[in-house]
């Protein structure tokens, strides 16, 4: 059912998710309400980041638009398509069109697979690829993301956290996704790998015209990669725009308490490096 303009690829209208907590003897259930009627529109190519601090429901909220998590209420709509998100209802083409990468570059990979199997690993489920082109494939979105083709045959546990969070992003893209959820892609990294892993991310999207959802509690990132920002609050959007109209005028007393809590020079210092960065890079 096409539902939204085309240059809109996620809609999320009203998006609700309570979880349940059993009670005991003498203590009753108890509703957690982790995601309380959130909305938004997402245009093809752009960047939506997620800020808010821990528990306001920012991974909540990216577990629903990954289909790990099912709404207790409101639609999603990717792509054009209102999502059916009850079990075993959704497509192997839509399930392909979005792709989530994880904080933990360490957790994330199987320390017994090497990287090529990691990376042939989605082509293999999903695709009649022969070992030949899953192979070609693997070695081509390796350099890609920085990395080479005498990595192929490596384990995790021979690369640095920035290195893995480029495989987990490789991995992500293996099946072409349009939408990638990224929750706090850059947070467990030093300053100067979480810039290069930004860069790659930012190139990534020219290339592939990715659209993304960025989660991250670091307003310094969010400031350098977000195209408009949402900020949560026990489970609600209570701010919600433009990156510049956020940051310059935020509405919300929570969002102002936020921003002040967040130092200058912290902004100030990973625009400066990942324009270092780029510069070396065009050099
Ligand atoms: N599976 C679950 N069962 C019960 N409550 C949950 C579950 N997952 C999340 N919650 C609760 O929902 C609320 C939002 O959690 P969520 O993890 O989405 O927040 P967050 O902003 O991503 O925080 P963090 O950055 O710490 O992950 C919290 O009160 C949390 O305790």
């Amino acid at each position: 059912m096409t539902e939204a303009s085309n240059d809109i690829m996620l809609e999320v209208r009203d998006i609700k998710r309570d979880y349940e907590l059993p009670g005991g003897l003498f203590k009753p259930k108890k509703i957690v309400h982790a995601v309380k009627g959130v909305s938004f529109k997402l245009e093809r190519g752009k960047t939506l980041a997620i800020v808010g601090e821990s528990g306001c429901g920012k991974s909540t909220l990216a577990r629903m638009l990954t289909f790990i998590d099912e709404p207790t209420a409101g639609d999603l709509i990717i792509d054009g398509k209102k999502i059916d998100t009850r079990p075993g209802q959704l497509t192997a083409e839509m399930r392909q069109k979005v792709q989530i990468v994880f904080q933990n570059p360490y957790g994330s990979l199987n320390p017994r697979q090497k990287i090529g199997d990691v990376l042939g690993e989605p082509l293999l489920i999903n695709t009649k690829m022969s070992a030949e082109e899953r192979r070609d494939r693997a070695t081509q979105m390796l350099v890609k993301v920085g990395l080479g083709p005498e990595h192929y045959n490596r384990y995790p546990h021979m690369f640095s956290g920035g290195q893995r969070q480029r495989i987990a992003i490789a991995r992500a893209l293996m099946l072409n996704p349009k939408l990638l959820v990224l929750d706090e892609p850059v947070s467990a990294l030093d300053l100067s790998v979480q810039a290069q892993v930004l860069n790659l991310l930012a190139d990534l999207q020219d290339e592939f015209g990715l659209t993304y959802v960025f989660i991250s509690h670091d307003l310094s990132v969010v400031r350098y990669i977000a195209d408009e920002v949402m900020v949560m609050y026990f489970g609600e959007a209570v701010e919600y725009g433009t990156r510049d109209a956020v940051f310059s005028d935020p509405k919300h007393e929570y969002t102002r308490t936020l921003f002040a809590a967040t130092p200058r020079a912290d902004v100030d210092s990973i625009r400066a490096r990942v324009a270092r960065k780029k510069a070396a890079t065009a050099a």
